[in-house]
């Protein structure tokens, strides 16, 4: 099976009416390769425009809780992203991790809740730099792949996003060498803890200070299946980002 290129876009906490609406006109008219799948993760707030404006594409909520409904102040929930038509969700990010303390359990609960409900997942993992230089580095990601492989036995609505947190919004990216060598680790941890149709299946995509300039190569990788941008979906380089896709 082909796996699809996949190219998501996270804004994280960034936005505003002004610059939602130039960032959609943005895409919509930018000249983009056919057979992407593109997802953009805008503030929950923002969901609704970007829904109702976005052609080139699909839209992800960053981040749910893991139950339905309740007196869970400021959370939102998978059933309110089906609510209103969103079909993916970001789970795992390493700000939620690192910032708002989340566990490898909690994600774990959040991504078993929303398949439950039918929605998507952009499930990320990756290690900090400490733990990559204590070669830490497959065990961190496998031990945070376990948690969900605990509990969901099907991934064919997940995406896996590996994101080493070191190069998250730091400029320095991992070399295209690295980053296949941890995607084919994660590939072959899927062979041999879900399935092989999964190893064969399921995306895996880098994220952490992709752009315009670097997309290319790690693109190319053979277990590269497309990236998760956070500062340059901001931008209009993230059509050329797109128009990466092998
Ligand atoms: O979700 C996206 C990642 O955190 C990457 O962010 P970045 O492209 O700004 O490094």
């Amino acid at each position: 099976m082909t796996r699809t290129f996949f190219v998501g876009g996270n804004w994280k906490m960034n936005g505003s009416v002004a610059a939602v609406s130039t960032l959609v006109d943005g895409l919509n008219t930018a000249s983009l390769k056919q057979g992407v799948e593109v997802v953009i993760a805008p503030p929950a707030l923002y969901i609704p425009a970007v829904q109702s404006s976005l052609k080139a594409g699909h839209v992800a909520a960053q981040n749910i809780y893991s139950e339905s409904k309740g007196a869970f102040t400021g959370e939102i929930s998978a059933e309110m992203l089906k609510d209103v038509g969103v079909q993916w969700v970001i789970l795992g990010h390493s700000e939620r991790r690192h910032v708002f303390g989340e566990t490898d359990e909690l994600i774990a609960k959040k991504a078993k809740h929303a398949l439950g409900v039918g929605l998507k997942v952009i499930f990320c993992i990756g290690e900090t730099l400490q733990e990559r230089e204590a070669n830490k580095t497959t065990e961190v990601v496998f031990h945070q792949l376990s948690a969900v492989a605990q509990v969901v036995s099907d991934w064919s609505n997940i995406v896996i996003a590996y994101e080493p947190v070191w190069a998250i919004g730091t400029g320095k990216v991992a070399t295209p060498v690295q980053a296949q060598e941890v995607h084919h680790d994660i590939r072959v941890w899927l062979k041999d803890h879900v399935s092989p149709q999964a190893a064969e299946n399921t995306r895996i995509v880098y994220g952490g200070s992709v752009n315009a300039g670097n997309c290319q190569e790690i693109g190319r990788q053979a277990d590269v299946d497309g990236f998760l941008v956070g500062g340059a979906s901001l931008k209009p380089e993230f059509a050329d980002i797109i128009n990466a896709a092998q």
